[in-house]
């Protein structure tokens, strides 16, 4: 039977959304590949797997499949489509819980359209992050090129903040998969750049591990304002500002960091049955 899915973006991080809650699906590495591919497939920079929630409380549970075809615990902008997703199927609510791997994501659609994920806790020990070996997570000794002393944050997945005087002027392609792959970071980490423009304003590019340059990124937005707050830059919310726009993060005294900002479904479709029955593993 052929697989319906919807093109979904946040800012122009944009999504393959399909809907295994009432016909199972699991995706091989190579089929995640081939779908994400932007010529052999529908082309994304994630995968998004709905599936039947595993936790009382949730309404949904969201699998993330980048691009390369390895698996996240968290996407951001993600986590704010399915949550409107979901609003809008008649469930009456627009208050509802988003389960990913990495834990339960509480969610608000509001009058505008705009939804706020609650992104859970921000995790700074070095285990969380993970770190090959103890580290001040604060400012670790991590660099490449013009990058040094990165502030690593845990958002559900691993991020390492580099600030720099100009943003724009950084070589992402160049440095990003450097870092994604370097030894400090076992399971790779997302790689943001950032500089302070204005009170409670940063400018942040990103390179995204399994996916590289996207147009924005939730969870860095969120691990950007968390590395920020922490070294006395801004206070605990700012705006974030990213190739594909600005979306509110707020750092809560409780630990927990908030997220707001647009959603966006472009089209629906049908893949072809082929598509995936020839990819292999
Ligand atoms: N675009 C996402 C993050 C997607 C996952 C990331 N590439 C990873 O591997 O952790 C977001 O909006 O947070």
């Amino acid at each position: 039977m052929a697989r319906r899915f919807l093109k979904m973006h946040g800012l122009g991080n944009d999504f393959v959304v399909l809907d295994a809650r009432h016909t199972p699906l699991s995706l091989t590495g190579a089929q995640a590949r081939v779908l994400a591919d932007r010529r052999f497939g529908v082309g994304c920079d994630q995968i998004i797997i709905l599936e039947p929630p595993q936790s009382a409380g949730a309404d949904v549970f969201m699998r993330i499949l980048n691009p390369d075809g390895s698996e996240s615990g968290a996407c951001g902008n993600a986590a704010r489509c399915v949550a409107s997703l979901v609003a809008a199927e008649g469930t009456g609510r627009d208050r509802l819980t988003v389960e990913t791997i990495s834990g339960l994501l509480p969610a608000i659609r509001h009058a505008d359209g705009t939804v706020t994920v609650d992104m859970g806790p921000a995790r700074l020990d070095w285990r969380q992050i993970p770190l090959a070996e103890p580290a001040d997570t604060l400012s670790l000794e991590v660099a490449a090129g013009p990058l040094s002393a990165p502030c690593a944050v845990n958002m559900g997945n691993p991020h390492a903040v580099f600030f720099v005087d100009d943003a724009e002027a950084v070589d992402l392609a160049q440095w990003g998969p450097q870092l994604e792959h370097h030894t400090a970071f076992p399971e790779r980490a997302n790689i943001e750049v950032a500089t302070v423009v204005a009170p409670g304003r940063v400018r942040m590019r990103v390179w995204e591990r399994g996916a590289g340059i996207t147009l924005a990124c939730g969870s860095g937005a969120c691990a950007t304002l968390v590395a920020a707050a922490r070294r006395g830059l801004t206070g605990r919310k700012a705006e974030i500002v990213m190739d594909g726009g600005t979306l509110t993060i707020e750092w809560r005294e409780d630990g927990h960091v908030l997220m707001t900002g647009p959603v966006a479904t472009a089209f629906s479709g049908e893949l072809d049955d082929a598509l995936l029955a020839g990819a292999g593993r």
